[in-house]
C-alpha cells in the first residue's frame, strides 16, 4: 500500500513538498516553474524529485530514466509549461514507435487465431461495406444538381415567377431537336395563366443545323405558334457582342458559323409589334424559359449586346429569375431550366440536361448516339474507323485522346464522358427533322393561333425582313437598318468600295481608281492598315479596275422615321453612332491612301530625276 502510494498516486500527493524542497534545492529552476499550473507543477517536482534520486535512496523504489512517459515530462520541463510535444520531437516518435509496435503484436496474434470461416467472413464483411458506399457515390453522382428533388421545385417556382411577371414568354427550342426541347406543360402553364400572355418559340442554335432543316422546322412551328429562328452570340467578351440583321433565309452557312448573334433583329420587331399592337404605355416583360442549356442566358446576352446573364455549356447556371433592362420598353427575364423528365433519361442526357461530368452510366447514351448518328462522320471527327461496337469505339476514342484509368487500361467511362461533351456542344453534329405530317397539341387552338400571329403580326416581321435584305443586297444604305452591328458593318464595310481599294493596294497588280485619279500600290499591309483579318471574299484579286463614288453615309431620316415608333429614337442613336464610326475609319483609310499615293508620287518623281540625270 505504501508502495503504490510511493509510485503512482505518491507523486500527486507529495509533489509540492518535495517540488518545493527541490526548487529550493535548484535555486533558480523554482523561477522557472513557479508560474506553471497546479498540476504541471506538480507532476514536475515529481520528475525533479526522480531525477535528483533515481536509484531511490530516500526509500523509493528505482526508477528507469529511460521509460517513454518520463523522458516525455522531462521535455516538457525543458519546453514551454503548457505546451505539448512537437510532431516530429524526440518523445513523440518514441510514442509512436511503442503504438506500432502494440498493433502489430494485436495483429499477428488474430493471424494466428484466424481460421478459413473467419477470413471467408471478413472478406465478405468488407465486401458489403465496399458496395454500400458505391451504392451511396452512385446515387449521388446520378443526378447532380436538377435531379435534386429540392433543387428541381425551387427551379421550378423561379419559373413560374416568371411566367407570373411576363406578358410575353419566349420559349427557347434547341434547333437540333425542337419537338424534343418543348415542354408542352410549360405551354399550357402560360396560356392558362392570368392576364393573358402570349407565346413565341425561338429556334435557337440554328448554327449546328444545316439551313433546309431550319426552314423545315420554321414551316412546321409556325403552324402553331410564332416562331423566331435565332442565333444566339458565342462570344466570350463582356460588352459590344456582335449581331448580325441579316435573316437566316437569307444569310450564307459561314455567315450563320461566325460568333455574332443572329435573329436579334427580327425577334426585336416582334417584340416591337406586340408593344405597338397592343398599345403598351410603359413596358413589358418578357419572360425566357425553356430546358436547362437550351441558350436562354445567351440569347438575353445577344439582345442585351453584353454579358448581363452567366452562360455556360453545363445544365444549371442559371439558378434564380434575373431581370435584364434591355430599354425602357422592353425587360427580359432570365429563368432556370426545367427538366420535364427523369434526369436518368438516355433523352434528358443528350439534350444536356444533366451534367455528363457526374453521370454514373455515360456509355449507354454513347451507344444511342453511335445509332443516331452518321458513323462515317463520327469515323472522321475521332479519326478512327472500323469499330463494330460500343465498346471498341469507346476504346479507340480513350486511345486517342489518352484516356487511362489507374492501371493503364483505357477508361470507357472517361472516352464516354468527352463524347458526351462534344455532343452536347454541336461538335457531333445532329439533328431531327420535322414529322411529315403537322397535328396541331391539345392546348393549341385555331383562335389561341390566331390572336398570336395577330398580336405579333408575324406577316408583317416576314416583309420587314425581306425589305432589311433587299437593302442589303444593294447596299442602299447602312443607316436604314438602325441598330446595325459591328460584325454587320464590317462585313458592309468590306464590300464597300473603300475596301476595294485597300484590296487592290494589297494586290500589288491591281489598278485602284479614285474619281480621275489612277495609281499603283506597292507596299500595303492589311493588318497595319486595320483592316478585319477575316477570309471574306469581296472583291476581284487579280488585274481589276474599281470605281470608286462619293458614299452619302447621312443617316436616313425618313427610313428611321418609318420604323417602329419604339425603336425610332434607339435607331437614331444607333445610326448616328454607327456613322461616326464609319466616318473615322474613312479619315483612317483616306490618310493611309494619301500617305501611299504621296509614295508613289515620291517614286516617280525620284524616277524622273534620275532619268534626267
Ligand atoms: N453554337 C451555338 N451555341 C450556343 C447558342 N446559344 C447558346 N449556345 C451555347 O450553349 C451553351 C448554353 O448556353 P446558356 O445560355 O448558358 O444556356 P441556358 O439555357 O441559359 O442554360 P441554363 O442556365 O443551364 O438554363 C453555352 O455553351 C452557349 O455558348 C447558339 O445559338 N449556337
Amino acid at each position: 500500500m505504501a508502495d503504490a502510494s510511493r509510485q503512482s498516486e505518491a507523486p500527486p500527493l507529495r509533489g509540492t513538498q518535495v517540488g518545493r524542497t527541490s526548487a529550493a534545492r535548484l535555486g533558480s529552476g523554482s523561477r522557472r516553474v513557479s508560474g506553471a499550473s497546479a498540476a504541471c507543477r506538480r507532476t514536475l517536482s515529481w520528475c525533479y524529485s526522480l531525477l535528483s534520486d533515481p536509484a531511490g535512496s530516500g526509500g523509493r523504489k528505482p526508477v528507469d530514466l529511460n521509460l517513454p512517459a518520463f523522458k516525455l515530462v522531462i521535455m516538457m520541463k525543458h519546453r514551454h509549461k503548457n505546451k505539448k510535444p512537437g510532431k516530429g520531437s524526440k518523445g513523440c516518435k518514441k510514442v509512436e514507435e511503442i503504438r506500432e509496435k502494440q498493433q502489430a503484436a494485436r495483429e499477428q496474434e488474430k493471424h494466428r487465431r484466424r481460421t478459413i470461416e473467419t477470413y471467408c467472413q471478413d472478406v465478405l464483411q468488407r465486401q458489403e461495406k465496399f458496395e454500400h458506399k458505391e451504392e451511396v457515390l452512385q446515387e449521388l453522382n446520378m443526378f447532380p444538381q436538377l435531379d435534386d428533388e429540392a433543387t428541381r421545385k425551387a427551379y421550378y417556382k423561379e419559373f413560374r415567377k416568371v411566367v407570373e411577371y411576363s406578358d410575353v414568354i419566349l420559349e427557347v427550342l434547341d434547333a437540333r431537336d425542337p419537338l424534343g426541347c418543348r415542354c408542352f406543360q410549360m405551354e399550357e402553364d402560360v396560356l392558362q395563366a392570368e392576364g393573358n400572355k402570349k407565346l413565341v418559340l425561338v429556334l435557337n442554335k440554328i448554327d449546328l443545323v444545316p439551313k433546309e432543316i431550319v426552314e423545315k422546322w420554321l414551316d412546321y412551328l409556325r403552324n402553331e405558334l410564332p416562331t423566331v429562328a435565332f442565333k444566339a452570340s458565342t462570344q466570350h467578351q463582356v460588352k459590344n457582342l456582335n449581331r448580325c440583321t441579316v435573316p437566316v433565309d437569307q444569310a450564307s452557312e459561314s455567315l450563320l458559323k461566325s460568333k455574332a448573334c443572329f435573329g436579334a433583329e427580327n425577334l426585336m420587331r416582334v417584340l416591337g409589334n406586340y408593344c405597338r399592337l397592343g398599345e403598351v404605355r410603359t413596358h413589358i416583360r418578357v419572360g425566357v424559359v425553356g430546358l436547362p442549356n437550351v441558350g436562354k442566358s445567351s440569347l438575353i446576352n445577344s439582345l442585351k449586346r453584353s454579358r448581363a446573364c452567366s452562360v455556360g455549356a453545363v445544365p444549371g447556371v442559371t439558378k434564380f429569375m434575373q431581370e435584364v433592362y434591355l430599354d425602357k420598353f422592353i425587360r427580359l427575364l432570365d429563368a432556370p431550366g426545367i427538366v420535364p423528365g427523369p434526369n436518368s433519361e438516355v433523352g434528358t442526357i443528350l439534350r444536356n440536361c444533366v451534367q455528363v461530368q457526374n453521370l454514373a452510366d455515360p456509355v449507354t447514351p454513347v451507344e444511342t448516339i453511335l445509332q443516331r448518328c452518321n458513323l462515317e462522320e463520327i469515323s472522321n471527327y475521332y479519326g478512327i474507323s472500323g469499330f463494330q461496337t460500343t465498346e471498341h469505339f469507346l476504346t479507340a476514342v480513350a486511345h486517342r485522346l489518352g484516356k487511362k484509368k489507374k492501371g493503364g487500361v483505357y477508361s470507357h467511362e472517361q472516352a464516354a464522358k468527352a463524347v458526351l461533351a462534344d455532343w452536347v456542344s454541336g461538335k457531333i453534329s445532329f439533328y431531327t427533322l420535322p414529322p411529315a405530317t403537322h397535328t396541331l397539341p391539345a392546348h393549341l387552338s385555331a383562335e389561341i393561333i390566331k390572336e398570336m400571329t395577330e398580336v405579333f403580326d408575324i406577316e408583317d416581321t416576314e416583309q420587314a425582313n425581306e425589305d432589311t435584305m433587299e437593302c442589303l443586297a444593294t447596299g442602299e444604305s447602312d443607316e436604314l437598318l438602325g441598330d446595325m452591328d459591328p460584325l454587320e458593318m464590317e462585313i458592309k464595310w468590306l464590300h464597300s468600295p473603300m475596301v476595294k481599294i485597300a484590296d487592290a493596294m494589297e494586290n500589288k497588280t491591281t489598278v485602284y481608281k479614285i474619281g480621275d485619279l489612277t495609281g499603283y500600290c506597292t507596299n500595303p499591309n492589311r493588318h497595319q492598315m486595320g483592316w478585319a483579318k477575316r477570309n471574306v471574299d469581296h472583291c476581284p484579286r487579280n488585274n481589276s479596275v474599281v470605281d470608286v463614288c462619293p458614299v452619302d453615309r447621312r443617316p436616313v431620316l425618313q427610313k428611321i422615321m418609318e420604323t417602329d415608333p419604339l425603336q425610332q429614337g434607339q435607331a437614331l442613336a444607333s445610326a448616328l453612332k454607327n456613322k461616326k464610326k464609319m466616318q473615322k475609319r474613312t479619315d483612317k483609310l483616306a490618310s493611309k491612301l494619301s500617305d501611299s499615293m504621296m509614295s508613289v508620287l515620291d517614286l516617280s518623281g525620284n524616277t524622273d530625276d534620275s532619268a534626267s540625270d
